[in-house]
């Protein structure tokens, strides 16, 4: 579980963060959704450490992520960026890294390594390396990497950027199944068909602050709208920023 309160972050002279406060639950996609600036990435940042807040707290499964970072990050999975893979490695060499980077000794690591790899169909590119790979095989290789260690939490910023229709689906099919696992599932989007289409609750950001929570017929219904998309603009007063 991701808990999120009064998240508060300056950065320069902007408010990226103005006390932002959400959860996100164990077997739920909750999707941070919001137009371009709104925060999410900021948010996002904070919650794996990579910034510090200037207030508020963010925990993982109860653990502080400012107080024990190191902690917080082995029941956290970060997808990164799919397009940013080492290219001279293989993906079992890649994972296999980014397994022990998060605890695990090499036999451990190995073993994690062949099971992911299985579970997410690579096993045909498994040993080439990352150079010249579909986007597709991209993404599934920043995937693998993000799970290997099994985090209870993934967090995923902005997941189908760049991603064609085939490897949109096979990212939702995953998510899907990490979901019916019972993982916490935590993604940042501005693109509504893809929040509508995945998401259990919706954290609508606008500003650095979260304006409303729920799931995609709970903001229709509060909002006596009919779409998740008519909803989003009736809470934040505009549909700038935002892909359909
Ligand atoms: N390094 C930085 N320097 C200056 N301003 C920043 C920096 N990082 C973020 N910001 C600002 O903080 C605000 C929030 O940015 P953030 O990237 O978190 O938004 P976002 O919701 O992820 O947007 P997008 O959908 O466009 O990716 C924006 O106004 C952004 O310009």
């Amino acid at each position: 579980m991701i808990e999120v309160q009064g998240l508060t972050k300056k950065i320069a002279d902007v408010q990226a963060l103005d006390g932002l406060s959400f959860s996100a639950e164990d077997g739920k996609i909750t999707g941070l959704l919001g137009p371009n600036g709104a925060g999410k990435t900021t948010c996002l940042r904070t919650l794996f450490n990579l910034l510090r807040a200037d207030d508020g707290w963010a925990r993982v499964d109860g653990v502080d992520v400012s107080v024990e970072p190191l902690a917080a990050k082995q029941t956290l999975g970060l997808f990164p960026d799919p397009f940013g893979l080492y290219e001279r490695l293989s993906p079992r060499e890649y994972i296999g890294f980014f397994a022990e980077l998060n605890g695990l000794g090499k036999a451990a690591a190995q073993q994690a390594c062949s099971e992911v790899l299985e579970r997410l169909q690579m096993q045909d590119i498994a040993d080439r390396r990352c150079k010249g790979f579909s986007q597709g095989q991209r993404m599934k290789t920043a995937l693998a990497q993000a799970i290997v260690h099994k985090p209870k939490n993934i967090v995923l910023d902005e997941p189908t950027r760049g991603l064609d229709v085939m490897s949109t689906r096979t990212l939702r099919d995953l998510l899907l199944s990490l979901k019916a696992d019972g993982h916490c599932i935590l993604f940042s989007s501005h693109v509504m068909q893809e929040v509508s289409a995945l998401c259990d609750e919706v954290v609508v950001m606008a500003a650095g602050r979260a304006i409303a929570q729920g799931s995609p017929q709970e903001l229709c219904e509060r909002t006596g709208q009919d779409s998740l998309e008519e909803a989003f603009i009736a809470l934040i007063g505009s549909d700038e920023g935002i892909a359909a």
